[in-house]
């Protein structure tokens, strides 16, 4: 979450760019209702801050604000930091975050009583032990039986977001054994003074829903709802942006590409965003260019999505480059030729590539192994964004030491970071715990003592986080109500650099690296990629089989056809497919026969 104050002359500035384009610049205009609906590299995510910028200044009077919704906790990072090149500095107007601390931190903490949920006092969010122990014990009680409760997950999940109103028959109906243990783990969940991840939105949308007067307030505090990436975000959203905006008079500026919509697993569904985007009182405006990609890579990636959109690259932009390769063996032997290979080549034809502007992505993280391995073995380093990484990137926690052990590595010295930043976003972190300013002054103390201590990149890894997480971190997680899962992703990172883990400890030096990124492969799961972008990307094992996967309905086929195409579409200069040669991806066959055929 993050609060502002802006800076006029520098948004101003920052809008001279939109007047060239004439869309970017009637969305900048736009005074009601608008949904921007754009391809890669359009420009949506420039769009979206400027006019955030300019409504924050014009449109909306102190001390009311913006709320902005984002994907995930990696989107909101980028906004903030693209915001504070705006010139709009933490202050407190604006809310920057997920759906799911949205619905935490501004409906359910504050109003959740008065709100009649029925939950529990001083709930807190169960941590991923606690939840799955609340599914055992309600599948015990259910389905019974030897099976693992936790085969059950990813259906009792879809299941609870697919139904935001439980009065429709179908809710008891349409599967009565999965309603039934919604509703024990619910209860499981309840008596453990706990809600869930999935609890969250559904819990505000529930409560929006039923109570007048909250829409009010929440209308009073944030006349402006701002959502990035609208397609991936689900029912329960829509649910409220159809409360907040379309009923209880909250303006809405909605950005998003339904050619991106990658999250169909999770409930999300392309529809909503198209459906809103036809509505008569909103004013829907398309985004035609494509800034980023070179101009070969922008017509092929027409090809990779099956789809004619008509994006253009600018007039004079770049052609960039498509490369195939296919391989024979089997995977390791594909990674080897990337790393020993292709890279080399890569960094032969553009001297002075550094290794961070080279992505490799893939469809699934244990092929992710396989090129972490060979580049280990070739002496890269790597920064992996993908399920099998040394601990998940999408964690703030760990994503704020990286930020720590930077400024402790130098960033005291080169302002890179500031220690300001450093602060302001542990204080973001742990907001739960830092009601006032003298709590605010005292996290500012202990931090900067923690930190200037310890300011020495030779430093052992787990012992500075272990100093870090005792001092500053662990006697905040208990007094908050949402961080206990961050603090175990914390242990069970430094379980796997202690004595018995399966990783050695390494210097605080190499841990400030991971941060910065800077030459450092970038491996990637293609979902992760979403919302990047890299002078050069290797798309790796992009096999049938793998994209799409055996026996994919026609619906996976095409959300794993639109998740090739976000993979395509994150390259500026060189897109690299590698694969089977012998049993390629029927999207990289199609591309190759269309560009063959021009
Ligand atoms: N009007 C413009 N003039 C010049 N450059 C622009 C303009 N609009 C956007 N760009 C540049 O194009 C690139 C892509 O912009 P941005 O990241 O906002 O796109 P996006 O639509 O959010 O992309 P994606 O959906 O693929 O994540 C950025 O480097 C941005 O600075």
């Amino acid at each position: 979450m993050s609060s502002v104050s802006s800076n006029r002359a520098l948004f101003l500035k920052a809008a001279e760019d939109l007047r060239s384009n004439d869309k970017q610049w009637q969305a900048y205009e736009a005074a009601g209702h608008c949904v921007l609906l754009a391809g890669p590299g359009s420009g949506k995510t420039k769009t979206l801050t400027v006019k955030l910028a300019r409504m924050l200044s014009e449109d909306v009077d102190e001390p009311r604000g913006i709320a902005c919704i984002t994907y995930n906790n990696e989107c909101a990072r980028e906004l903030e930091s693209r915001l504070e090149t705006l010139g709009i500095a933490p202050g407190g107007r604006v809310f920057i975050g997920t759906v799911h601390s949205f619905s935490l931190t501004q409906i359910l903490l504050p109003y959740a009583k008065v709100a009649g949920l029925g939950l529990p006092d001083e709930f807190k969010v169960a941590t991923r032990q606690e939840a799955r122990a609340a599914l055992a014990a309600a599948h015990a009680q259910v389905i019974g039986g030897p099976e693992n409760p936790q085969n059950w997950d990813m259906r009792l999940g879809r299941h609870r977001r697919r139904f935001l109103n439980r009065e429709l028959p179908e809710w008891r109906t349409l599967d009565p054994e999965l309603t039934e243990l919604v509703e024990a783990y619910e209860a499981e969940l309840r008596a453990r003074r706990l809600i869930d991840f999935d609890d969250m939105p559904l819990l505000a949308v529930r409560a929006l829903a039923a109570n007048e007067w909250l829409r009010t307030a929440m209308v009073a505090k944030y006349p402006i709802l701002a959502v990035d990436e609208y397609q991936d975000l689900g029912r329960a959203l829509h649910g409220m942006v159809m409360g907040l905006c379309f009923s209880a008079g909250m303006r809405l500026f909605a950005v998003g590409d339904i050619d991106q919509s990658i999250y169909g697993f999770t409930g999300a569904t392309p529809e909503l965003l198209r459906r809103l985007s036809e509505r008569d009182d909103v004013e829907t405006v398309r985004l035609g260019l494509n800034y980023r990609c070179g101009s070969r890579i922008v017509s092929a990636s027409e090809y990779a999505l099956g789809e004619n959109r008509g994006y253009k690259a600018p007039d004079g932009a770049h052609e960039g480059t498509i490369y195939f390769h296919p391989c024979t063996g089997g995977h390791a032997g594909h990674a080897r030729y990337l790393v020993e290979e292709l890279i080399s080549e890569i960094r032969e034809r553009r001297p002075g590539t550094n290794l961070g502007e080279i992505a490799v992505l893939y469809p699934a993280a244990f092929l992710g192994d396989e090129v972490a391995n060979a580049a280990a073995k070739h002496g890269y380093s790597v920064i992996r964004t993908d399920g099998n990484a040394l601990y998940p990137r999408g964690s703030r926690l760990m994503r704020w030491l990286e930020q720590c052990a930077m400024w402790c590595c130098g960033g005291w010295r080169s302002g890179r970071p500031r220690l300001s930043r450093v602060v302001s976003e542990g204080a973001r972190l742990f907001h739960e715990t830092i009601i006032d300013e003298d709590e605010r002054l005292t996290f500012q103390r202990d931090v900067t003592a923690a930190l200037w201590d310890r300011r020495d990149e030779t430093l052992s890894l787990s012992d500075w986080l272990a100093a870090l997480r005792d001092e500053i971190i662990r006697p905040r997680v208990d007094l908050a109500r949402s961080l206990a899962d961050e603090l175990g992703i914390l242990n069970d990172f430094l379980n796997r650099i202690g004595p018995d883990g399966d990783v050695d400890d390494f210097p605080l030096g190499e841990f400030a690296g991971i941060g910065s990124g800077l030459d450092r492969l970038n491996l990637s799961t293609l979902h992760s990629a979403k919302g990047r972008e890299f002078d050069v990307v290797i798309l790796f094992g992009v096999d049938e089989g793998r994209l799409p996967r055996n026996n994919a309905t026609e619906n996976d086929v095409r959300e794993a056809r639109r998740l090739f195409y976000v993979g395509f579409t994150r390259a500026r200069h060189e897109i690299h497919l590698v694969y089977a040669q012998h049993n390629p991806s029927r999207f990289v066959t199609e591309v190759q026969e269309r560009l063959e055929g021009e």
